[in-house]
């Protein structure tokens, strides 16, 4: 478990309901009450809880014909003037057509002379083929450049930079000459002498360092595409790297810049990033995905929570499932928990060596593992579709210089739940909320995205148990629904 120790309030009962009890009996005024500006909870009880309807079950086809939704397009990817060897290489992917974000940011993406962009929008809504079409259609891969780099795309973890090079190596499939090279941490002194890719997909340090050892000549590149952008120039380690990487590059590259989140102060640093960039945004609002059902659970203590974790097991296997914890040490200590008492779970963290980390998710992509806890570090990007159920056991929130701050993480929040409910499917996310602090964060998790985050009520596990199944079922009828 964490090493901080948990808030036990004394009352027993749900956390709304424990509100309620307290501030009849005593009034919100010393810094120990936990009880302070309780009655703007998210949900009182459960009396203003509706019955949720977990049981339409809608078509891919459908989601793509309401232009309400993020994946709507009325152009084909025919219309979007891409060659015949990459459409091809998307018929075999099973993409019919474009989502929202796609249809806009292509033409924008692939005009000449290639102007910047900066492309916002909601997770699990095809950001990725968005920038690996436009970086396909500007190869050059005749013989005397298909070694040279020319497109050079950065991720923050060595699993998405993995998971992107698979998709540029299944869309370019049918493109003569494609090579690809992955420039990520190695273990050992693996690391290639030359990096000889067009298309060179990585961790910044990795990328910078190969760079300036000459590894990597980047005076070819035409193309730089910063995926989960707003944490990759948010984040001081990343964002310097970063900025280091693009002062070795050619001045005229196109930049690129995607991401589900972009918080204003990020924001107006990109537009320095990227100067004079073609621009999609979404407001905070829109930002929350319709298939994700967003729930949470009161829990009375640290410990409860994992003891609802255990409960919830049978569940979270159904499909496969993310729980995602504040700590290293607490994914390794409840691993060892859950496994000492018969449970099949893997563990994914920072702390782990790059190999051993490939084959931990590799086997969840494989469905080999189908629980896996982590920390932040798999919160964005990661894109597994049989995943339907997340789990915040820790809300994630702010630090400064080191220190938890016990605000919001709103960007993280939205990354973590949107592993589950990609490209419409439907999924399920559960936050555990312990103490009033995290009480308070998931209020304000609610208010800054206007949704709603509905109770479930732990003193009826069947219910729980045939809510939840209810909507995993609905996201299995569904996996494969656009194949
Ligand atoms: N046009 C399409 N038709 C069908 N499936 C698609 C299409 N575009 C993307 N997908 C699928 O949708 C899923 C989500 O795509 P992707 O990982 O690119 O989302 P994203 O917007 O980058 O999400 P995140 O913000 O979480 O990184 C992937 O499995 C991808 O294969």
């Amino acid at each position: 478990m964490s090493a901080e120790t948990p808030e036990t309030p004394a009352v027993g009962g749900s956390l709304a309901d424990r509100i309620t009890k307290a501030e009849d009996t005593k009034p919100a005024e010393t810094a120990t009450d936990n009880n302070q500006d309780g009655a703007s909870g998210p949900a009182q009880g459960s009396a203003n809880l509706e019955e949720p309807d977990y049981s339409v079950e809608v078509k891919l086809s459908d989601l793509q014909a309401d232009p309400n939704n993020p994946l709507f397009s009325i152009k084909t990817f025919e219309d979007l003037g891409l060659d015949e060897r990459i459409l091809k290489g998307l018929s075999t992917m099973n993409f019919r057509k474009p989502s929202k974000v796609q249809e806009r940011a292509l033409p924008l993406l692939m005009s000449n002379p290639p102007k910047n962009l900066v492309g916002q929008s909601q997770s699990g809504t095809g950001k990725t083929a968005a920038f690996v079409l436009n970086v396909l259609s500007r190869l050059d891969l005749s013989d005397q450049m298909r070694l040279s780099p020319q497109a050079l795309i950065l991720a923050p973890t060595r699993e998405l930079a993995r998971q992107i090079v698979g998709v540029v190596q299944i869309m370019g499939q049918f493109l003569d000459g494609l090579t690809i090279g992955t420039a990520v941490p190695a273990d050992s002194n693996a690391r290639p002498s030359k990096m000889e890719a067009a298309v060179v997909v990585g961790t910044p340090g990795t990328v910078q360092d190969m760079i300036k050892k000459r590894i990597m000549n980047p005076s070819t590149l035409k193309v730089l595409v910063l995926d989960e952008a707003d944490n990759m120039l948010d984040q001081q380690g990343l964002g310097d790297q970063c900025i280091r990487a693009k002062a070795m590059i050619p001045r005229d590259v196109q930049i690129v810049l995607f991401s589900a989140t972009f918080p204003a102060h990020v924001y107006r640093y990109a537009g320095k990033f990227a100067p004079n960039a073609n621009e999609i945004t979404l407001q905070h609002e829109e930002l929350t995905v319709e298939g994700i059902k967003q729930l949470y659970m009161d829990c009375s203590s640290e410990e409860e929570k994992y003891q609802n974790l255990v409960q919830l097991y049978g569940l979270l296997t159904v499909g496969s499932s993310i729980i995602f914890v504040r700590t290293r040490h607490s994914a390794a200590e409840i691993e060892r928990r859950m496994v000492a008492e018969g449970h099949t779970v893997a563990s994914l963290t920072g702390g782990v060596e790059g190999s051993q980390r490939d084959a931990i998710i590799d086997s969840f992509r494989s469905g080999e593992a189908k629980v896996l806890i982590t920390t932040n570090v798999l919160a964005r990007g990661i894109d597994v579709s049989t995943v339907s159920l997340v789990v915040n056991y820790d809300i994630p929130e702010e630090y400064t210089s080191g220190q938890r701050t016990h605000t919001p993480d709103f960007q993280t929040y939205l990354h973590r739940i949107g592993r589950t409910g990609r490209f419409g499917r439907i999924g399920v996310a559960i936050s555990f909320v312990s103490n009033r602090d995290e009480w308070e964060m998931l209020r304000k998790i609610q208010a800054h995205f206007q949704c709603t985050i509905d109770r479930i009520d732990t003193s009826d596990w069947d219910e729980v148990e045939d809510i939840i199944k209810k909507t995993i079922k609905n996201t299995r009828a569904q996996a494969g629904f656009n194949q």
